[in-house]
């Protein structure tokens, strides 16, 4: 049983709420993104009370006109998540934990209070559920003036506290719900009783746009079915997913005999395995609030759901590996910190940089001899070829100036944002941090990837050059997001290269669970020969002098995309035949 001696409530609250308490950390988040029904006629406001607000008006319009008018005189938004929890008096979780991951994702975090509870390491001493009219009255204060953006909800220890959640959200719309279905404790005891896990099926999931239990959670909402595996998970998402939540996020972390943490994320169409590195500490209270709240922020800062999944999926990973080592508290289980390093990256809203795969189709790596040796700027460069289909550039300047390099970097950055495209830095963190780079590549011997992330935060892309399975399998374990391996073929441009061949890319794509991209010597007479190599994480080639010594960067960059695309296509309809 968890947690020790509760004074005041009964029993079956004290297990509830020791399961939302120490089992949180494995409990998950769910995320809402439809728009909800604004309460249609002000009569219908003004009998539920909230007419003294002057907003009688704004129920009854379009949501973003209403938006505009509850935010008064500002007109620069803010995104701004509300979390419907319980207060942690240990800070690791519930309320706690919330306000921290949104602070460290740069989203501003308003709260309603279920519970305070007292809890330390060692366990849940004494919980007081607040009386379900305070909680209404949080909401209405909340909801009413602070144009919410994403509303987040953990403990909700009440048939009586859903209900008024549901009827409040009703009546004042957001953008996204993300609820957290707290059901089930770590030990596995079945916390909630069935009727409040009808309520959470009824009046709850319907309304989510994303439910992410974990295993336990997952078996209870689904009457107690079995879950071991991740083709069950799978099935279970579908099945949560015919209960009204529009994406349904299972969280694998105690899925057995797996060295990842691997959770199931559907969307109603498509299934998506996420992985990460599980990392072994006994700090990870609190992990299933920040992963909620972290999925929240970034929904209210407009990404997609699928991104705001990776994101927080990345920064849980990243924090607990920062923090595995650090000691509060003499218990089992400790809090981490959730502002290890990531601040000076926690406000950039305007785009997240995780690596598409496919961003590595055709890579282009700049070059300044060969750009001096044709007389042009880098920027005219990696202008021209992203206009002639790079899907990804590197600057990969080794002889420039600090002071240039910078300049150069901010320009091109400007460009292969207005195409989409991303912009990694070859070996030098400190130009891609200070230009805001979509990412770097580093070698075996430049940084290693684990202080580069520390630097870089969870958002910017990692590559990592590898040569041998053993580099794959590391490059994975530390972090990064893809793989450049090679060289495939001798090359003039990397000084005493060792050329592996087109078996060493095959053994490091084997080996490999990262994307991988192939290099080295690849131009229009050999690249056919790579994509051909028939498995399936090579995504692409990237190339130096294939595209930058030539005279013209636009015309050898359209020719090399034309034909990767037409070995893919031509491979792909061999496949079927
Ligand atoms: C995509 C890609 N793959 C490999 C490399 C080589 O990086 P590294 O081993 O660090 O060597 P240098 O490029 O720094 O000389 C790369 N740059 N890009
Ligand atoms: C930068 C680089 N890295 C390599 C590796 O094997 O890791 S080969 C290489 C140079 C690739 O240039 P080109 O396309 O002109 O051969
Ligand atoms: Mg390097």
């Amino acid at each position: 049983m968890l947690g020790g001696p509760i004074n005041g409530i009964s029993n079956f609250t004290h297990q509830f709420m020791g399961f939302l308490l120490s089992g949180i950390s494995n409990s998950s988040t769910s995320i809402f993104y439809r728009k909800i029904c604004a309460v249609s006629s002000s009569k219908q406001a003004g009998r539920q009370g909230f007419d003294q607000f002057g907003d009688l008006t704004l129920k009854a319009m379009p949501e973003e006109k209403a938006l505009t008018i509850t935010n008064g005189s500002s007109n620069k938004k803010f995104p701004h998540v509300l979390t419907v929890a319980g207060s942690d008096s240990g800070a690791g979780a519930g309320i706690q934990a919330d306000l921290k991951a949104c602070a460290a994702r740069g989203v501003y975090c308003s709260t309603v209070i279920t519970a305070v509870t007292a809890q330390n390491t060692l366990g849940v001493q004494d919980v007081s559920i607040l009386p379900e009219d305070s909680v209404a009255e949080q909401l209405k204060s909340v909801l009413s003036d602070m144009r919410v953006d994403v509303v987040k909800t953990g403990m909700l220890p009440s048939i009586g506290m859903v209900k008024i959640l549901h009827d409040s959200l009703k009546q004042f719309p957001v953008q996204a719900l993300v609820v957290d279905p707290v059901m089930v404790s770590t030990s596995g005891d079945v916390l909630a009783g069935p009727s409040i896990l009808d309520t959470f099926r009824h009046d709850l999931l319907p309304m989510a746009d994303i439910v992410t239990p974990n295993l336990k959670e997952a078996s209870a909402l689904l009457g107690g079915l079995q879950l071991k595996t991740v083709t069950d998970m799978r099935s279970a998402a579908k099945s949560l997913h015919n209960m009204g939540p529009r994406n349904v996020l299972v969280k694998g972390g105690d899925l057995p005999s797996s060295s990842d943490a691997i959770d199931v994320f559907f969307d109603g169409k498509d299934f998506y395995e996420l992985r990460s590195t599980r990392i072994q500490t006994r700090n990870t209270h609190g992990t299933g609030c920040t992963l909620a709240s972290c999925i929240a922020a970034e929904l209210a800062k407009g990404s997609s759901m699928l991104s705001a999944v990776k994101v927080a999926k990345r920064y849980v990973e990243t924090a607990l590996m920062y923090s595995k080592s650090i000691t509060i508290g003499n218990g089992p289980q400790g809090p981490f910190d959730h502002g290890f390093k990531l601040k000076r990256n926690a406000c950039n809203s305007s785009r997240l940089p995780l690596l598409d795969p496919s961003d590595l189709f055709l890579y282009a790596v700049t070059d300044s001899g060969m750009n001096k040796k044709w007389g042009r700027s880098i920027t005219d460069a990696v202008k021209a070829a992203v206009e002639g289909g790079a899907t990804i550039v590197q600057l990969r300047e080794k002889d420039a100036e600090t002071g240039d390099f910078l300049e150069a970097a901010k320009s091109c950055l400007e460009i292969c944002r207005i195409h989409n495209v991303p912009l990694l830095i070859n070996d030098r963190i400190d130009i891609a941090m200070a230009c805001d780079a979509d990412g770097v590549h580093i070698g075996q011997s430049d940084m290693p990837v684990n202080t580069a992330r520390s630097l870089l935060g969870p958002e910017k892309i990692i590559g990592v050059s590898c040569k041998t399975p053993e580099h794959a399998l590391k490059a994975w374990a530390d972090g990064a997001d893809y793989i450049g391996s090679g060289g495939v073929f001798p090359t003039n441009t990397k000084a005493n290269n060792r050329t592996i061949g087109l078996d060493g890319l095959k053994a490091v794509c084997l080996a490999s669970k990262l994307p991988v991209v192939a290099i080295g010597g690849i131009n229009l007479s050999n690249a056919r020969s790579v994509m051909e190599l028939g498995v399936a994480n090579l995504e692409g080639v990237a190339v130096v002098s294939a595209l930058f010594d030539r005279e013209c960067v636009v015309t050898e960059t359209r020719k090399l995309h034309g034909l990767l695309t037409e070995t893919v296509a031509n491979a792909g309809s061999t496949d079927t035949n």
